[in-house]
């Protein structure tokens, strides 16, 4: 269980300090994954990376499983925007990296890893660098890492942002059946409204100045095969769109 209570935080630059994140309060339970969508600058990374346990100066609680947050005790898979892939280590380095970190024995997981590299198209790919990567190959590089550590905390930042529309909707999937050999918890941020309804059991709608939480939504379609195709799923997207061009709005 991820548990936020009364979390505020404020930033300090150019000599004044002003709020970005107000009275967040948030639960999510072991396993379920959660999508947040949030206006541009209303704090979402910021969020991310108080659960990441980047930023520790907060004021509020923040807990996984009962516990503060400690990256070096607890398995977080951070998937950031700019993907945080190291310029000097190889495809296959930079997926093994995580886990190794971790002190993980890998032995007996090539296939699985083989596997999991042919699903995410980096077969072929595994010894360049990620400066000769697209933007959506390092994406998959990133995803690839964060599914090895198998952690106990997953955390997105948009991290299907850079692939095209097609290849997007693969990823979801495999993104999908991979959360459904693990259950882990994820947090994922997205502009997608599609996007949040399909991977998010939970979807979180901030606001921004300062960014609080508007409106969170148990979403009645999440793991509903075939959904993408369904008119439940383009009626839901409806809603939410309505709902958050109302609290955008206020
Ligand atoms: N290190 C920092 N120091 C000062 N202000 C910051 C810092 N990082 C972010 N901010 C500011 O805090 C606010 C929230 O930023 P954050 O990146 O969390 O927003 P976001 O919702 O993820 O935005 P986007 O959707 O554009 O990625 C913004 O106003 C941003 O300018």
């Amino acid at each position: 269980m991820i548990r936020i209570k009364h979390l505020n935080l404020s930033y300090s630059a150019g000599g004044r300090c002003y709020d970005v994140l107000k009275d967040i309060n948030l639960e999510i339970a072991a396993g379920e994954t959660c999508a947040i969508i949030g206006p541009s600058g209303c704090g979402k990374s910021t969020l991310l990376k108080i659960l990441a346990g980047i930023i520790t100066e907060i004021d509020g609680i923040v807990e996984i499983a009962g516990q503060q947050v400690r990256p070096k005790q607890q398995k977080i898979g951070f998937i950031p925007q700019n993907y945080g892939l190291l310029a000097w280590k190889n495809v296959y380095d930079n997926i093994l990296l995580g886990a190794k970190i971790k002190g993980m024995n890998l032995d007996g997981q090539e296939d699985g890893l083989a596997s999991m590299m042919q699903l995410l198209g980096l077969k072929g790919l595994e010894y360049r660098y990620p400066g000769e990567l697209s933007g959506g190959q390092q994406q998959r590089v990133a995803l690839a890492r964060a599914f090895l550590l198998n952690p106990d905390l997953l955390l997105m930042d948009e991290p299907f942002s850079a692939l095209d529309a097609l290849t997007r909707e693969d990823i979801q999937q495999v993104f999908l059946n991979v959360w459904r050999g693990h259950s882990t918890a994820t947090v994922l941020v997205t502009h997608h409204m599609e996007e949040a309804v399909y991977l998010g059991r939970k979807i979180v709608i901030m606001s921004a100045g300062p960014g609080t939480i508007s409106n969170i939504v148990e979403n009645p379609l999440f793991g509903v095969a075939d959904i993408r195709s369904k008119p439940e799923f383009f009626q839901l997207c409806i809603e939410l769109r309505k709902m958050v061009k109302k609290d955008w709005a206020k």
